[in-house]
């Protein structure tokens, strides 16, 4: 039974919590995204009533369990940016335009100003890593932003990956998307673990050189 205690133990440690928050202009299929990446499913028209708390899924990314959090915030219009509250919350940022739509691809750019504006108050903790996503690609004939477009602005952003995708027609792409800033979220994790190990074990030496140093000086004299 202990043995079965510990197997329970060791697979709850490994769980890693990912949160992340989807923002993007109204329509532009921030919640079509979210119930596809989760359920596999396409919904086509979502209620979507103001803020709800975020989803929580338990879903594997290479062969490793990872709670997910997700926050499918609801800008009620194009104006409307968000807070430092649900900017602090997050791990990882999704950013959702419609290539069907300029005015949402000139929301994320307002977006990146205030996302920028809120990194320079916060200081070395905001360093949550975004992915720009371009939705409803299946709508090319109504294309009016394109591919190279989103290229540019992602890498202008310093965005981890940029992907067209279509929440209607695809799976794989879609979950890509959310796992590519879950990788990065835990890359960072591991990142900020070692740098901190490096800073603890560095105070150790130096300390491992003051105790050599005493106890030299209580050899005996002669
Ligand atoms: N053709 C097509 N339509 C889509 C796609 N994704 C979403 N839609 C449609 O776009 C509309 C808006 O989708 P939502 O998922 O509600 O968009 P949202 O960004 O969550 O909207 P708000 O909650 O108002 O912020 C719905 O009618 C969806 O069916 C897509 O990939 N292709």
């Amino acid at each position: 039974m202990s043995s079965n205690l510990r197997v329970i133990r060791r697979k709850k440690s490994s769980l890693s919590e990912v949160k992340i928050v989807l923002f993007g202009a109204p329509g532009v299929g921030k919640s079509a995204l979210t119930v596809r990446f989760l359920t596999k499913r396409y919904i086509g028209e979502y209620d979507h009533h103001g803020d709800q708390p975020p989803y929580k899924y338990e879903l594997m990314v290479d062969s490793e369990p990872v709670l997910f959090e997700l926050l499918d915030t609801c800008a009620k219009t194009a104006g409307e940016l968000p807070s430092t509250k649900t900017l602090d919350w997050a791990d990882g940022f999704l950013l959702v335009y419609s290539i069907t739509d300029r005015e949402s691809f000139s929301y994320i750019k307002r977006l990146h100003a205030h996302i920028s504006q809120w990194r320079r108050e916060a200081g070395p903790a905001a360093t949550a890593p975004m992915v720009l996503v371009g939705n409803k690609g299946d709508m090319i004939h109504l294309r009016q932003v394109g591919y190279e477009e989103g290229e540019i602005l992602a890498r202008d952003m310093e965005c981890l990956s940029f992907r067209e995708v279509s929440a209607s027609e695809q799976v794989t792409e879609v979950a890509e998307a959310f796992n590519d800033l879950c990788r990065e979220v835990n890359n960072h994790r591991r990142k900020s673990k070692q740098s901190l190990l490096d800073r603890v074990l560095g105070g150790r030496g130096g300390l491992r050189v003051y105790a050599r140093g005493k106890s030299d000086s209580a050899l005996p004299k002669d």
